[in-house]
């Protein structure tokens, strides 16, 4: 963690009192939701993700999952929206509109009693999904996994783009940070910072990190999970947010926390980041609290590099999601069948 040093040699003893803890049934029903939204960003191409992996077979792949029941709910598209001038914030306008119609449709599959999945897009959707599910599930929490904090304002972003800015346009601790926003009066930042941990961080601009030490954010940057790996990493993000190990959990995945080399397709990316081995372990993990209720997956940007770049980021982000909602590596024998389709040999 980037602070409080000294509850990491809890570590142990939290990861054992986690694994001991009353364990909920993850839920057998998601819902996808497609936004081919860029406008948080520069770079062209990261709109094209959704339907590259539903070509990549998101659906065929995720109904291969013992027992889970796939509906698709389609894209969120929002053509003709008309720009507002904002100071260092490039395409509120559209970046709002985008997320109005996430937020409702995320709402939508909670209520329906399915995890919300949603396919960026670029980070900026993460504005929807968070306050689309925290309008349903006020006391979720929200595990952000990323190479980047995500928690600029426009006095504080050098890029403007607002991809670097959704967690401090949900947070409530940070309202006051923001001028008012044109177009955005259908989302107030309600949001907890309290109910916020990171993993995975190797790029945090420097009010970012005072903001992570202002507000004691359990943040396990890459050097914390090379030291505590990354099952107590998690174990210890889980606890601070949650004691109790009961409340809905929200993550939002940035591919570009993983390692650029294990996911190169992405527009901002940064080496040294998480293994994919890690990544799965780590949707493995979350599956197992059974509180899994909401992921994002964000920046998979497949105009960039090459053919393989692509395959690779893609297949990445699709093993991701399927170790968040419950395909095991160690595979899943047929449903109903006792026994193999041979006989048996002679003794
Ligand atoms: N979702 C992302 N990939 N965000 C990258 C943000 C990079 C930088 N911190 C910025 O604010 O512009
Ligand atoms: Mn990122
Ligand atoms: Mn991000």
């Amino acid at each position: 963690m980037l602070t409080a040093q000294s509850s990491f040699d809890r570590a142990p003893v939290l990861v054992r009192k986690m694994s001991q803890g009353k364990k909920m049934q993850p839920l057998k029903k998601v819902g996808i939701i497609g936004v081919p939204f860029e406008k948080g960003q520069k770079k062209y191409g990261v709109s094209v993700a959704p339907a590259a992996l539903r070509y990549a077979g998101l659906l065929e792949q995720l109904r291969e999952i013992d027992g889970l029941d796939v509906k698709d709910y389609g894209d969120i598209e929002t053509p003709g929206i008309e720009e507002v001038a904002m100071e260092n914030m490039a395409h509120l306008a559209l970046v709002s509109a985008c997320n109005k119609k996430l937020s409702q449709k995320v709402s939508q599959v909670l209520k329906e009693d399915r995890i919300a999945v949603t396919i960026g897009g670029d980070h900026s959707i993460g504005v929807g999904t968070v306050d689309g599910h925290y309008k349903v599930n006020n006391d979720m929490i929200l595990i952000w996994v990323d190479a980047h904090a995500d928690i600029n304002t426009n006095k504080t972003s050098e890029s403007g783009s607002v991809h670097g800015m959704p967690v401090a346009l949900l947070v409530k601790e940070f309202s006051h940070y923001w001028p008012y926003l044109p177009t955005m009066d259908w989302q107030q930042p309600v949001f907890s910072i309290k109910s916020l941990g990171y993993i995975g961080l190797r790029s945090v601009d420097h009010y970012e990190r005072l903001a992570i030490e202002k507000y004691d954010i359990p943040a396990f940057a890459m050097e914390d999970v090379e030291e505590y790996g990354i099952k107590k990493s998690i174990a210890h993000v889980l606890k601070r947010l949650d004691p109790e190990g009961r409340r809905p959990i929200h993550v939002s995945f940035d591919i570009d926390s993983l390692d650029a080399l294990e996911a190169p397709s992405t527009g901002t990316p940064v080496r040294g980041g998480l293994s994919l081995r890690e990544a799965i372990n780590l949707m493995e993990i979350i599956h197992a609290t059974g509180r899994l209720r909401a992921i994002d997956l964000v920046e998979i940007n497949p105009a960039l590099g090459n053919e393989t770049d692509r395959k690779v980021t893609i297949e990445a982000g699709l093993c991701v999601l399927k170790a968040a909602l419950g395909a095991s590596r160690r595979g899943t024998a047929p449903r109903g069948v006792v026994d193999l389709p041979i006989q048996d040999a002679e003794p």
